[in-house]
């Protein structure tokens, strides 16, 4: 399987004043390969977001380089970059992002139909069947006030997939959710992920993580471990008992590599 994306010696620095900065990615490599199904974990201020941000092209790498599909993005013209996220990857949020103007299907077409030459009846129907997937067809000319947290978020998924993205980049895609509706959205995130698309989400939820098929485990602005394991088959894995092996090397990870693990390892 070719990778991709592929981070090499990413940094990411940000200005908070004079003679003052905040040194967030340090030094970090990552390869992601086509069809993965990957989950960034840590604690809060590690860096997860910062990295997805940064190897989705949302954001600008200070340092190293991210190659999207072989080709360099991080030092592309913002006009290029644009149309990259626009026609190449999803993106979903916590804060879901919707537009409060538009009927849940416009929200939905509204990615595909920046392109001058959008073809609006097959968008329609492509966001028709999109909704069907994620079963709330029945609500596509509700207002998003006229929905639920879960059926926004299936919205949104919707929305990141109208333009048939070879990545979706996940934050917290579940973390506003209640636990019903995060199984439900997690499902429907393994099925896309089954038919092809690859997708990279941060999570502090380890059911969540648990579902995924490896997980990085981020402290102070690096990657420091890795968990590799089969993709989810409902069919034959327990969940609960990927879940627990998950939380189970998380402490592991963060007795070694948090600060008190690294002054215990200098003594
Ligand atoms: N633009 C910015 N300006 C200043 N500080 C920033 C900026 N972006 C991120 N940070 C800081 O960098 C650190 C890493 O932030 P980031 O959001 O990537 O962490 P995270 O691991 O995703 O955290 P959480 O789990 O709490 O969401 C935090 O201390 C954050 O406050």
């Amino acid at each position: 399987m070719n990778n991709i994306l592929e981070a090499t010696r990413i940094n990411k620095i940000v200005e908070l004043g004079k003679n003052n900065e905040l040194h967030i990615l340090k030094d970090v490599n990552l390869e992601i390969k086509e069809g993965e199904f990957v989950a960034v974990m840590g604690p809060s201020g590690s860096g997860k977001s910062t990295l997805l941000y940064n190897v989705s092209g949302m954001d600008r790498i200070s340092s190293g380089d991210v190659l999207f599909k072989g080709n360099e993005i991080g030092k592309l013209k913002e006009e290029n970059l644009a149309k990259i996220r626009l026609n190449n990857m999803g993106f979903i949020f916590q804060n879901i992002n919707l537009l409060k103007n538009l009927s849940l299907i416009d929200n939905v077409m509204f990615p595909a139909l920046v392109s001058k030459d959008a073809d609006k009846n097959k968008v329609y129907k492509r966001a028709k069947k999109l909704l069907e997937m994620t079963g709330i067809a029945a609500l596509e000319n509700n207002n998003i006030n006229q929905a639920s947290g879960g059926q926004l978020q299936r919205v949104a998924i919707c929305r990141a997939l109208i333009n048939d993205p070879d990545i979706l980049f996940g934050d917290e895609p579940t973390g506003a959710l209640d636990s019903k509706s995060a199984t439900e959205i997690m499902s429907l995130l393994t099925e896309i992920n089954k038919k092809g698309t690859t997708v990279m989400l941060v999570t502090h939820d380890a059911k969540v993580a648990a579902k995924t098929e490896r997980v990085l485990f981020m402290v102070d602005g690096k990657i420091v471990a890795s968990k590799k394991m089969n993709k989810f088959d409902a069919k034959v894995d327990n969940i609960k008992e990927r879940e627990e092996s998950i939380m189970k090397w998380i402490v592991e990870s963060t007795d070694t590599y948090s600060n008190k693990g690294e002054e215990k390892m200098a003594k």
